[in-house]
C-alpha cells in the first residue's frame, strides 16, 4: 500500500498464553498502510502459534489509535499512493482476520480510539477502556465516513440512535460513558488495563465471558419499521444542518444498507462509498483545514529556535467591557488566575457581572455544575489600581479603541509589571507600534486580537511588530493552545488579517445592492454558499457602530480600494443600527427573529442618489454564480495583499483565518483553497472585467496578477510573499 515506512506493530507472549500486540506510530498510532499490514502480520503469527492461546490489541504510550493515517489521504488522491484493494482492510484483515479468528482478543484502550482505531477494536471480541480514553468515530468530519467496518458495527453495539449521533457529530465519547452505551465492557485504571485485558480474554476463552463477534450482533438493532423512522429523521436532521454535504446522507444509507440487507453487503457498500468519498472535494477540503489548523502553531523564524514557553500563572485584564470580560472568562475557565481592572467601582462591578452571567449561562445548560462555577469565578478578582501588577506575568489590555489612552496604559504598565511580563493589546484596528510608542518595552509588546465573544469565538490572532521578540510569541502561542484558541500570527496592519478579510467581505454587499440586488436575495445566497449568515445579516448582529469605526480606518488606510457607501450611515441618523435597535437590515421580534423590513429600500433609494447610482438590470437579476463571486473574488484579493505583505506567514492559516474568524465553509477549504479551486487566472479575469466596468475598487492586486499569469496557485506561493516581521 504505502512506501514509507511509517509504523509497525509488536507481538510479546506472555507465559499465560496471552499475545499482546501493540500499534507504535507516533504521535497517536495512527493506522498507516504498514501499520494495518503489520497488524494483519501480528495476527497471523499469533494466530498460527501454538503457545498462543488468546489476544490483547493496545497502542503504545497511552493511546489505543488515533485512527487511519491521516497523512496518507494525500496520495491516494493524487494516485501517488495506490489505494488498497477495495474491502483489504475492512474485510479482509478487520473482518476475516481479527474477528473471525479462532482464538479470542480484547481491546485494552487508554487515550483514545478514534475512527479506524475504534473499529479495530470494535472488532476485538471485548473491550476494556480507562474512564478518560475518548471513543469516537470522527471520519465524517474528514469528509469520509468510517471505512473499517465502523458503520455497521457501532450500531450493533450501542443502538441506531446513539450511533448515528455519533458519527453524525463526530463526537468521541468517554470511557466511562462508553460502558453504559455497551460500546467497552469494562473500565479501569490505566496500570490495570493490560492485566484485566489478558484475563478477560482467558476468560472468554474458557467461556467464562461472552465472545462476541459484534459484526452479527442483532440485540440493540431496532425493529427494521422504527429503524426506517430513525434514518429519515437522521436524514432531515442532516439536510438540514448541512444542505451542502452530501457524506452525511451517504453514512446514513451505507448503515441502512446493513441493516436491511445483512453487515456483509453493508461493508461492502461502506467499502466502496469510502473509496468514492476519500476523492471528493469534501474530503480533500475538510483534511487540507485538518493540517492546516495544526500548522497555525508552527511559525518559520520563532517556533523552529527550540525556545520553550516561559510559566503563566496570572494575568491582569485592562477593561471589564464585553471584550475584557470575555478574555478573563476564557481565562479563568482554563484555571488562570486573572486579575480585572477597571477605572471605577460601578464599571468593574459591571465587568465582574459579566463574567459571571458568562459563567452562568454554562450552568444554566448544565455545562458546569454550581461547585465548578464556585471554583472557577474564585480565580477572579477585581481592582481598580496597578499595585496588584506588580506579580503578574502577563496583560491583556481591552480598552476601548483610543490611541492616547492606550499609550497612557502602556507607559504605566511598563512603570508598575516586572520586566519579564508580556504586555498584550486586544486592540483590532490600531498599530502597536503607536501604542507602545512611549514605553522602552518595544519588544514585549505584543497584539492579542481576540473575537467576539471571546470565550466563545475559536479564533486568536497573535499580532507581532518588528520589535515582538520570538519568546514572546512562543509564550502567547502556548497561552492560546492552554485556553483552547487556534491561534494565527500575524504581522501588524489596520485590521490585521481576519477584519481585512471581513471589510471587503461587508462592502461588496453594499456595492450590489446600490446597483439593484436584492439585499435578502444576497444574504440568502451567501448563506446557500455555506457562511452562516449573509453580509447583512451579520452587519445587524455586530451592530453598525462596530461596522462604522472599521470602516473609517479603513477609509483612511486603503482609500482606493474603499466602496463609499452611504446607506448604512444613513440608517444609522434614523437609529437604525442593527439587531441592538431590533432594526437594521432586517427588523426583529420581540425573540429577535429577523423578518425582512420594506422600509429598507427608501434608505437603498436614498444612498443610491447620494452615490449617483442608478439601478442597472443586469444587477437584479444577477445569477447565485455572479453574486458569490461578486462578493467573495474581492476577499480573495484582499487575502492576497495580505499574503504578499507578509502579515500572514502562510496560505494555510488564511484559510484558517477565514474558516474560523469568518465563518467560511471549512468543507471549501477556506478562502484560499477554494480560491485555488477555480484558479487565480479565472478570479484574476474576473476582477479585470470589473474593473473596467466599476473601477478600481476591483483592480487585482500586483500578486494575484503575477500568480495569474504564471497560472500558479495562490496557496504554493509562500516563498514568493516577502516578510515585513
Ligand atoms: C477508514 C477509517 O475509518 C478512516 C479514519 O480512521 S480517518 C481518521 C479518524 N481519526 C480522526 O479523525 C482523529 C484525528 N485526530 C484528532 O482528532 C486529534 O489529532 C487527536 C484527538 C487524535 C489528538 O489531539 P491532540 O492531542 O490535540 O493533538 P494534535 O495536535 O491534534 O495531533 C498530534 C499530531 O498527530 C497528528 N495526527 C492526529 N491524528 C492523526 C491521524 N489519524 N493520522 C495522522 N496524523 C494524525 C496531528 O496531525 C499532529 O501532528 P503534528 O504534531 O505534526 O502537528
Amino acid at each position: 500500500m504505502g512506501s514509507k515506512n511509517n509504523g509497525r506493530t509488536t507481538l510479546e507472549v506472555g507465559a499465560d498464553g496471552v499475545a499482546v500486540i501493540t500499534i507504535i506510530n507516533p504521535p497517536v498510532n495512527s493506522l498507516s498502510p504498514d501499520v494495518l499490514h503489520s497488524l494483519k502480520e501480528s495476527y497471523d503469527e499469533a494466530l498460527q502459534r501454538d503457545d498462543v492461546k488468546a489476544i490483547v490489541v493496545t497502542g503504545t504510550n497511552g493511546k489505543f489509535s488515533g485512527g487511519f493515517d491521516i497523512t496518507s489521504f494525500d496520495g491516494m488522491q493524487s494516485g501517488k499512493v495506490e489505494q488498497p484493494k477495495l474491502g483489504f482492510v475492512s474485510v479482509e484483515i478487520v473482518s476475516d482476520t481479527l474477528e473471525a479468528a479462532k482464538k479470542p482478543s480484547v481491546a485494552a484502550i487508554d487515550g483514545l480510539a478514534l475512527g479506524g482505531g475504534l473499529e479495530v477494536a470494535m472488532a476485538c471480541h471485548a473491550r476494556i477502556s480507562t474512564p478518560t480514553a475518548q471513543l469516537g468515530l470522527p471520519e465524517l468530519q474528514l469528509g469520509v465516513i468510517p471505512g473499517f467496518g465502523g458503520t455497521q458495527r457501532l450500531p450493533r453495539l450501542v443502538g441506531l440512535t446513539k450511533s448515528l449521533e455519533m458519527m453524525l457529530t463526530s463526537k468521541p465519547v468517554k470511557g466511562e460513558e462508553a460502558v453504559g452505551l455497551g460500546l467497552v465492557d469494562a473500565v479501569v485504571s490505566s496500570h490495570e488495563l493490560i492485566e484485566t485485558a489478558r484475563r478477560w480474554t482467558l476468560d472468554i476463552l474458557a467461556r467464562r465471558k461472552p465472545w462476541v463477534a459484534t459484526l452479527y450482533k442483532t440485540e440493540k438493532l431496532e425493529p427494521l419499521g422504527e429503524a426506517r423512522e430513525i434514518f429519515n429523521f437522521a436524514r432531515a436532521q442532516a439536510r438540514k444542518r448541512a444542505p451542502n454535504l452530501k457524506h452525511p446522507l451517504v453514512c446514513i444509507d451505507v448503515i441502512e444498507e446493513g441493516i436491511v440487507a445483512g453487515p456483509r453487503a453493508g461493508l461492502w457498500k461502506e467499502a466502496e462509498a469510502f473509496q468514492v468519498l476519500l476523492k471528493s472535494d469534501t474530503c480533500k477540503s475538510l483534511v487540507h483545514i485538518f493540517f492546516a489548523m495544526r500548522g497555525t502553531s508552527k511559525v518559520p523564524g520563532i517556533t523552529d529556535r527550540g525556545l520553550m514557553p516561559r510559566q503563566v500563572r496570572k494575568v491582569a485584564v485592562l477593561g471589564g467591557g464585553l471584550m475584557g470580560s470575555g478574555i478573563a472568562t476564557a481565562l479563568i475557565l482554563c484555571n488562570y488566575t486573572v486579575i480585572l481592572k477597571e477605572v471605577n467601582e460601578k464599571f468593574l462591578e459591571a465587568g465582574i457581572d459579566r463574567v459571571k452571567a458568562n459563567l452562568q449561562s454554562r450552568v444554566k445548560k448544565g455545562k458546569m455544575s454550581q461547585e465548578k462555577f464556585e471554583k472557577t469565578i474564585s480565580l477572579l478578582s477585581g481592582v481598580l489600581d496597578y499595585e496588584r501588577f506588580r506579580d503578574v506575568d502577563m496583560v491583556i489590555e481591552a480598552v476601548i479603541e483610543n490611541v492616547s489612552l492606550k499609550q497612557q496604559i502602556f507607559a504605566d504598565l511598563e512603570k508598575f509589571c516586572s520586566p519579564h511580563c508580556i504586555l498584550a493589546s486586544n486592540t483590532s484596528t490600531i498599530d502597536l507600534n503607536l501604542i507602545g510608542e512611549r514605553t522602552k518595552s518595544q519588544d514585549r509588546i505584543v497584539g492579542a486580537h481576540f473575537f467576539s465573544p471571546a470565550h466563545v469565538m475559536p479564533l486568536l490572532e497573535i499580532v507581532r511588530t518588528r520589535q515582538t521578540s520570538p519568546q514572546i510569541i512562543v509564550d502567547m502561542l502556548d497561552v492560546g493552545k492552554k485556553i483552547k484558541k487556534t491561534p494565527i500570527v500575524v504581522g501588524n496592519c489596520t485590521g490585521f488579517a481576519v477584519n481585512r478579510m471581513f471589510f471587503s467581505y461587508t462592502q461588496l454587499g453594499l456595492f450590489l445592492v446600490e446597483r439593484g440586488t436584492d439585499v435578502y436575495r444576497i444574504d440568502r445566497v451567501i448563506t446557500k454558499f455555506g457562511m452562516p449568515m449573509g453580509p447583512f445579516r451579520l452587519a445587524d448582529l455586530v451592530g453598525f457602530g462596530v461596522a462604522i469605526a472599521s470602516g473609517m480606518q479603513f477609509i483612511e488606510n486603503f482609500p482606493e480600494r474603499t466602496y463609499k457607501s452611504m446607506l448604512v450611515p444613513l440608517m444609522q441618523e434614523d437609529k437604525r443600527t442593527g439587531e441592538g435597535t431590533r432594526k437594521g437590515f432586517y427588523s426583529y421580534d420581540n425573540k429577535r427573529k429577523p423578518s425582512p423590513d420594506p422600509e429598507l429600500y427608501k434608505y437603498i433609494e436614498k444612498s443610491r442618489s447620494i452615490s449617483g447610482v442608478a439601478v442597472d438590470p443586469k444587477f437584479v437579476k444577477l445569477s447565485d454564480k455572479d453574486i458569490v463571486e461578486m462578493i467573495f473574488f474581492p476577499v480573495v484579493n484582499e487575502t492576497c495583499r495580505v499574503l504578499a505583505e507578509g502579515i500572514a506567514v502562510k496560505a494555510a492559516d488564511l484559510d484558517i483565518a477565514s474558516v474560523m474568524g469568518m465563518g467560511f465553509p471549512p468543507y471549501r477549504g477556506g478562502i484560499m483553497f477554494w480560491a485555488d479551486s477555480l484558479g487565480s487566472k479565472y478570479i484574476y479575469c474576473r476582477l479585470e472585467e470589473w474593473t473596467k466596468m466599476y473601477g478600481e475598487f476591483f483592480k487585482p492586486c500586483a500578486f494575484l496578477a503575477e500568480m495569474a499569469a504564471k497560472g500558479a496557485p495562490l496557496s504554493a506561493a509562500v516563498e514568493q510573499a516577502k516578510s515585513r516581521l
